[in-house]
């Protein structure tokens, strides 16, 4: 039953305490503990209040970008931090340098290398990146140069994907005798439909920016030398409404992703009713505004 204090309620929390309820908190701890001294690059991230829009930038230029297990566990940090950015609107996730991101970092990968510590990384980043692809915000990667392995699971965690014509993509795991290991797999079969997904993920093709753009994968092209100012102004046309507005609308989308179509239902009219006479809503209806 829906109680009183509808803006207080986060349907989201239901389905997502569901999605994790695998990943329990003493293996996530355990992961951290063997990844965090895994050392190499870092991950910024730069909230700007003015705008509601945040980036999160892979900083391990001179190894492409590759992440280390030092960068995973600040990737695990800055979600958790952005979970409770209330003014958020949206996200962009971008790699420094001329790569978008190499995938994992093979000096921590040789560290890890047997399977249970794969598994550990795996559900650390399976958790993470789980989470930023129920982030209520809008958010898109920027693809600047190339996504490699793990990198082109990471373009799959976002709600959309900006390539600069430099861009290029490949699931390269394959070729490294492995499958997905960020949960890349799973999102690209949402993204493009069980046959494509089989088909980037067994051919290990480069998908060029280009091509991105024809199957669905791309959602625009942009030059490289202006990308990020690109990418930012093509952001700022989806998240011209309030937080709030911008905020229910991305939890109708994760819900419908998630959960029963009834359940779907409910989620969508329990984030409707705190709206419907809200200040967004009186503010429009006292300007009559035509939709001509
Ligand atoms: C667990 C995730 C798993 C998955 O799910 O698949 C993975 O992601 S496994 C990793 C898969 N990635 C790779 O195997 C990348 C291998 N590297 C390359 O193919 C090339 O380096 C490149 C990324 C195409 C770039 O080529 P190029 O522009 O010619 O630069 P260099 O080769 O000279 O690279 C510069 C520098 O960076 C180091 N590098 C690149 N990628 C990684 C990486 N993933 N991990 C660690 N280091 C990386 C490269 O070795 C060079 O180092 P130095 O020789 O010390 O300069």
């Amino acid at each position: 039953m829906i109680s009183i204090g509808l803006k207080k309620i986060r349907p989201i929390l239901q389905f997502n305490l569901r999605l994790y309820q695998s990943l329990s908190k003493s293996t996530l701890n355990e992961a951290i503990e063997k990844l965090k001294p895994l050392k190499g690059g870092h991950i910024s991230l730069v909230k700007d209040e003015a705008s509601g829009i945040a980036t999160i930038t892979l900083e391990h230029a001179e190894k492409k970008n590759a992440l280390s297990g030092q960068m995973m566990v600040e990737f695990a940090d800055i979600v958790e931090d952005l979970k409770l950015w209330e003014s958020g609107k949206g996200l962009i996730l971008r790699g420094s340098g001329d790569t978008f991101c190499s995938g994992g970092d093979l000096n921590t990968v040789k560290n890890i290398n047997n399977p249970c510590d794969g598994l550990l990384m795996s559900t650390l980043m399976h958790s993470t990146l789980n989470q930023l692809y129920c982030l209520p915000l809008v958010t898109v990667t920027l693809v600047h140069g190339k996504a490699i392995g793990g990198g082109s699971e990471l373009t799959t965690a976002t709600d959309f994907r900006v390539f600069s014509n430099t861009g290029e993509t490949s699931f390269v795991q394959g070729k490294m005798g492995v499958v997905t290991g960020w949960g890349g797999g799973t999102r690209l079969v949402h993204l493009l439909g069980p046959r494509l997904a089989l088909y980037l993920m067994t051919s290990c093709k480069k998908v060029s920016s280009e091509e991105a753009l024809n199957i669905g994968l791309s959602d625009s092209t942009v030059p490289v030398d202006s990308r990020y100012e690109d990418t930012l102004n093509w952001l700022h046309q989806l998240i011209k409404h309030d937080s709030e507005v911008i905020n229910a609308m991305k939890n109708i989308v994760i819900g419908a992703r998630n959960l029963t179509l009834e359940e779907s239902f409910l989620n969508e009219r329990t984030l409707f009713s705190p709206l419907w006479g809200g200040p967004a809503n009186m503010r429009a209806l006292k300007k009559n505004v035509k939709h001509k």
